[in-house]
């Protein structure tokens, strides 16, 4: 069943046929982030007793009313009818519009993981553990009923379980004092109490009725003191025989329902108005001029290097108004250059700089900038695949979901392909697939290179995941061969980046070797023969791990593009025992990705600030992450380095919130102390008012060593920042946006100036942590070249 089993959970109080009250708790799909399920408390209708409706026909009232407020598009459910212990049914549609009845397993009152039968007798989505689980504890359920007919138990035992809770609970309320209470019974009841109060189900539970875990605790203790005080003999006995049990917290849960209603209104509504403003639900209505259009979608789908890009580019260049949504800064500007020098006038949009060429209708911007106030008559948003991205993916969704274009042209592996549908349903537009294929199939070189840097050839790349690695692969290859060596990674500025793939391109000089981190995996068109992976396995902040299959193929699929001196790509490896997990992540099929990311606008971070004054801004962004709901088709980005960055600024006073939310998205390294220093620094000037300046001096020349290349990449960083601030804020208070614009560039010029001379030994930025190939112990050593192999994807993967 797609989507998974419908855990539903109600509780519906009956005498016989007469329906009197039903609480309905509605499973709210990804309620956190990092749970699975919670309930949602959905409605209560009462009815009178007097409201004489049969079991059938309330089941379809119920159901109704569940079917209109469920975020689900099919939610099923069953109600249980505790009186005679016989569940009624109602027939629903399961998620592919299957009918489907429920099972006829007898229950009681509570009921979690409503297990559903389909027509021909299996277990809806038995592939589900949980649902299997769900069905063979109803046949438990039912043998212990009949145990209890079997009159080997408790007298009254049998009534108290069928009890409606908020009467229970009222004759609690109502009682004088407790009886009284042996010792052994009373250490049992506080036993139950405490399994109650750690019990995580139960947390889980309370959050559907609106308390949420940190006031559990209270809670609970509240509703044991007062139990204490009130609770019966028969009571007691009940729950003693059930000892320090689940299904003693199960019995109490109704109970202590019923209580924190009661009891904990101002609580309950505090927490709940905190849930509705962390509100992510339903996103495709956040744009209703989007929604108010009919928007064409055409979704370019195939491989790398199959002209997804250069077709979608065709019908944007001939739109009377377009705009290219780019994954990076050095994309746009390459689309903006190639279009202007077609004679389509294209102005250019990113973080940092904004070109307006006149008389311009056409614009190549960064996804992240992207209007979704002006009009166009084409979009065209690159490498959708983006979407799943676990920080930046919220950036694609909001212009996939926000653009007002009536044509928009989405260029991507096929990963998100069904999301996308899932989507469009949604929104109203009309989806168009166009499927590509490979120009050039990708060959895979079964020989490798041998673990030997003479194997390298002109026209390579080689693929290393960190800075270190690739100046160390970059001196050993110059010194073992005559090849000279560009180089490629992420902490280069853009213009650094063209500079080195021009000098790999251009035939007419030494430099015919790239050596590149995955940073070249988008967006450059380079003249590869081959790409060799000198690795498979990278740090991903925390530990070793293998390189994902998608990124091996987008980086692997750079190697012989249409058009290039080498239209037949080749892959391999630099060491034989990588190349089984090359080989396999070729062969992988694109993973259909479930969920893409969303990030809450500044408006609905302030709503939620709202409910929650006098905390910091990096606290109120970790509530917003543990209170926020999402559909099932969303997750929220990470923000770690928003939070960073907010923590630094904590100390900066004078910040209105929508300043801290508009800096901590300020395109800073966080690892980088000095770039740090300076954010803070401007943040402080901008909190006095006083004009920013940039405040650093221009390097003397090109650098001699590794240290001084890191501070000419840091130094450009720091005017990428104020470039960027400049954008986002008043341009008063960020004065030298002429005078950043022309350090950078130099700046750039004297990193590209530094790499073609650069062959020293790499150092580490911050001195102090191990870097990740340093806490492996075993790197292989080539020969007479200091240069150390990190560990081999076999040996992480062992790890
Ligand atoms: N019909 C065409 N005529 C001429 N050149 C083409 C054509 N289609 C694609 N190309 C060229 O082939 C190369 C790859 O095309 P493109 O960039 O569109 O591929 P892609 O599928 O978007 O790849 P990636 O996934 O790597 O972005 C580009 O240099 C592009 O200019
Ligand atoms: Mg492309």
């Amino acid at each position: 069943m797609a989507g998974g089993p419908f855990t539903s959970l109600f509780r519906i109080c009956a005498s016989r046929n007469n329906v009197h009250s039903a609480r309905v708790l509605l499973p709210y799909q990804n309620f956190h982030s990092m749970r699975q399920f919670n309930y949602w408390v959905l409605e209560t209708h009462k009815f009178s007793p007097s409201f004489d409706v049969s079991c059938r026909q309330f089941s379809s009232t119920l159901g109704d009313i569940i079917h209109s407020h469920s975020p689900l598009k099919n939610p099923q459910f069953t109600i249980f009818n505790p009186a005679d212990a016989r569940p009624f049914s109602s027939s629903v549609n399961d998620e592919d519009g299957n009918r489907a009845k429920l099972n006829e397993n007898k229950s009681l009152g509570f009921v979690e993981n409503a297990g559903l039968e389909s027509v021909d007798g299996n277990c809806v989505g038995a592939g589900d553990a949980n649902e299997n689980r769900v069905c063979e504890s109803m046949v438990i359920e039912e043998k212990q009923s009949d145990d209890v007919e079997g009159g080997n138990n408790i007298v009254g035992e049998k009534n108290l379980v069928f009890r409606d809770p908020v009467e229970l609970y009222r004759e609690l309320l109502t009682a004088e004092k407790n009886d009284k209470l042996k010792r052994s019974d009373w250490d049992t009841l506080q036993e139950i109490f405490s399994c109650f109060s750690k019990s995580g189900w139960a947390a889980n539970q309370a959050l559907g009725i609106y308390i949420g875990m940190s006031f559990f605790h209270t809670a609970v203790n509240h509703f044991r003191n007062f139990f204490f005080k009130k609770c019966s003999a028969e009571l007691a006995v009940h729950l003693v025989s059930l000892g320090a049990s689940d299904k003693a917290v199960r019995f109490l849960f109704p109970i202590f329902v019923e209580y924190c209603i009661e009891e904990f209104p101002d609580e309950i509504k505090r927490f709940q108005n905190m849930i509705s403003s962390a509100d992510l639900t339903k996103p495709h209505t956040w744009f209703p001029f989007a929604r108010a259009m009919k928007r064409k979608i055409v979704y370019h789908c195939g491989p790398t290097n199959s002209g997804k890009t250069y077709n979608a580019l065709q019908q944007f260049m001939e739109a009377k108004k377009g705009i290219y949504c780019s994954p990076l800064r050095l994309l746009a500007m390459e689309v903006f250059d190639k279009v202007n020098a077609l004679g389509v006038y294209c102005s250019l949009y990113t973080g940092q700089e904004k070109k307006h060429v006149p008389f311009s209708n056409h614009i190549a911007c960064t996804v992240e900038m992207v209007s979704t106030e002006e009009l166009y008559d084409v979009a065209v948003i690159d490498e959708i695949q983006m979407m799943a991205d676990s920080c930046r993916g919220y950036a694609w969704t909001r212009a996939l979901l926000g653009l007002k274009a009536d044509e928009i042209h989405l260029c991507g592996d096929p990963s998100v392909l069904d999301i996308v549908k899932k989507i469009c349903s949604e929104t109203g537009d009309e989806l168009y697939e166009q499927h590509y294929e490979r120009f050039k199939p990708l060959v895979v070189e079964a020989k490798t290179l041998l673990g030997d840097f003479k194997n390298v050839r002109s026209g390579d790349c080689v693929v290393a995941f960190s800075r270190r690695e690739i100046f160390e692969l970059k001196m050993a290859i110059e010194k073992q061969t005559n090849h000279r060596c560009c180089v490629i990674y992420g902490a280069l500025p853009p213009e650094t980046r063209r500079q080195q793939a021009n000098l790999f391109n251009d035939q007419d000089n030494e430099y015919d070797v790239l050596v590149a981190s995955d940073a070249v995996g988008m967006g450059l068109n380079l003249n590869i023969r081959r790409v060799v992976f000198n690795t498979l396995s990278k740090y991903n902040g925390d530990k070793i791990v293998p390189v994902p299959p998608s990124q091996v193929k987008q980086i692997a699929g750079r190697a012989g593009r249409r058009g290039s001196r080498y239209p037949d790509g080749l892959t391999t490896t630099l060491q034989l025992e990588d190349l089984d997990y090359l080989i396999d992540c070729l062969k992988q099929p694109f993973e259909n990705v479930k969920k893409v990311g969303l990030f809450p606008f500044f408006e609905q971070v302030e709503l939620f600030a709202g409910q929650l004054p006098n905390i910091s801004f990096a606290h109120l962004l970790e509530k917003f992450g543990e209170n926020c709901r999402l559909d099932g088709s969303y997750f929220l980005c990470r923000h770690d380095h928003i939070k960073k960055v907010a923590n630094m600024l904590e100390r900066v006073h004078g910040l209105s919130l929508e300043d801290r939310f508009n800096f901590c998205f300020a395109p800073v390294n966080f690892r980088d102390p000095k770039a740090m220093y300076h954010l803070h620094r401007f943040a402080a000037l901008y909190s006095i008012k006083v004009p920013v300046s940039i405040a650093m001096g221009m390097p003397k020349g090109s650098a001699r060593n590794d240290a001084e290349l890191q501070d000419l990449e840091t130094k450009h960083q720091v005017l990428s920042v104020y470039l960027w601030l400049s954008q986002h804020f008043k341009k008063e208070i960020f004065p030298y946006k002429k005078k950043a614009e022309e350090m950078a560039i130099d700046i750039a010029d004297l990193l590209g100036q530094s790499l073609i001379k650069a062959c020293w030994k790499p150092e580490s930025r911050q001195g102090g942590n191990p870097r990740p190939q340093q806490k492996e112990d075993g790197g292989e050593r080539h020969k007479g070249d200091g240069y150390r192999r990190p560990n081999s994807l076999v040996k992480n993967y062992e790890k």
